[in-house]
């Protein structure tokens, strides 16, 4: 990060900003550079494209790897080391504890929160005949999935946007769950077959939002990005996260929520479940938006009382 310094004001000339490689992440990044940009247009605006380990180990399931802090470490890094300023996340991706050192900034505008279902021959998970193998790599998806549809196979898929609905093209899969907003960013939402109601398929803490991050210590860069804050989005991510937090969520834990507002309340949502999908929890709380850390603090509270706690302890093993 460059600045300019004069008696008065030390003002931010160039910002760079670290992404992953793969073509939603650069989408992300440029969309925040647009923003930037337009609001700041004095200030020069640098991508830094990286690889991170959870790019590289692709024939391994995530939770088996170490979970999705693998997609922002190197991030940091790059940060650490001064290469760039800020990192533009997926915010699915960012551990629910922010390590030492570095904040979320900034929470962009939400996409379409829902998963999808994209199959080339089948309209829905209803459709699909008994024995069907179904793509997914994400322990949520296929917990409430196997639950509600016991005859399907749930097998793995990973990689990008793209690798994924190209083992769907290949006939690897009758049917793949993506997260709806990576394919409608990346101008695939006609790839979309429909989505899962989140009554189906409740999504993933912090799916389809943005997350800003930089060094806790550089303010002037944080008072600038506090203007790409989308307000709505970021109290219903504060209050799925709050949840999470308090449940100790890693993807290793099938484990979704979801908050909405409506009417100018906020609507949580959130469950917890055995690898197996055979014992699930599920509650909700309301509230003020402004309260969405407590909202999210309550229902996982709300969700332990219910039995989560003994589900997490099972899944520990
Ligand atoms: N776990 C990988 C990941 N991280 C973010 C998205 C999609 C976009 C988003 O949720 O913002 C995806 C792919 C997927 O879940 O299908």
């Amino acid at each position: 990060m460059k600045t300019h310094s004069d008696n008065t004001d030390a003002s931010i000339t160039q910002i760079t900003i670290a992404t992953r490689e793969s073509a939603l992440a650069m989408w992300q990044a440029h969309h925040i550079r647009q923003q930037l940009q337009a609001l700041y247009p004095q200030i020069e605006i640098i991508i830094l494209g990286m690889t991170t380990t959870g790019d590289q180990i692709l024939d391994k399931t995530l939770s088996k790897i170490g979970g999705k802090g693998l997609f922002v470490k190197e991030l940091e890094q790059a940060m650490q080391e001064g290469r760039a300023d800020i990192a533009v996340h997926s915010l699915k991706d960012v551990p629910m504890v922010m390590p030492e050192g570095f904040v979320l900034a900034a929470i962009g505008e939400r996409e379409d929160p829902r998963d999808a279902f994209v199959s080339n021959q089948f309209k829905n998970l209803e459709e699909l005949p008994p024995g069907s193998v179904v793509g997914t790599s994400s322990l949520r998806r296929q917990c409430q999935i196997q639950a509600r549809f016991p005859a399907l196979k749930i097998e793995s898929l990973r990689g990008n946007v793209q690798t994924r609905l190209r083992k769907l093209d290949e006939g690897q899969y009758a049917a793949i769950i993506l997260a709806a907003a990576g394919l409608k960013r990346l101008g695939l939402g006609d790839r979309i077959t429909s989505l899962l109601p989140p009554e189906q398929s409740l999504p993933a803490v912090g799916q389809g939002a943005i997350g800003i991050e930089c060094r806790a210590g550089d303010d002037d860069l944080i008072a600038l990005l506090a203007s790409l804050n989308h307000t709505d989005t970021a109290a219903c991510v504060t209050a799925e996260r709050a949840m999470s937090r308090a449940l100790a969520g890693s993807c290793q834990v099938p484990l979704g929520g979801f908050a909405e507002i409506a009417d100018g309340v906020l609507r949580l949502r959130g469950f917890v479940s055995s690898v197996d999908g055979v014992r699930v929890v599920r509650s909700e709380v309301s509230g003020k938006p402004d309260e969405a850390e407590q909202i999210g603090k309550e229902l996982a509270q709300r969700l332990i009382g219910m039995g989560a706690d003994k589900i997490l302890a099972e899944l520990e093993h």
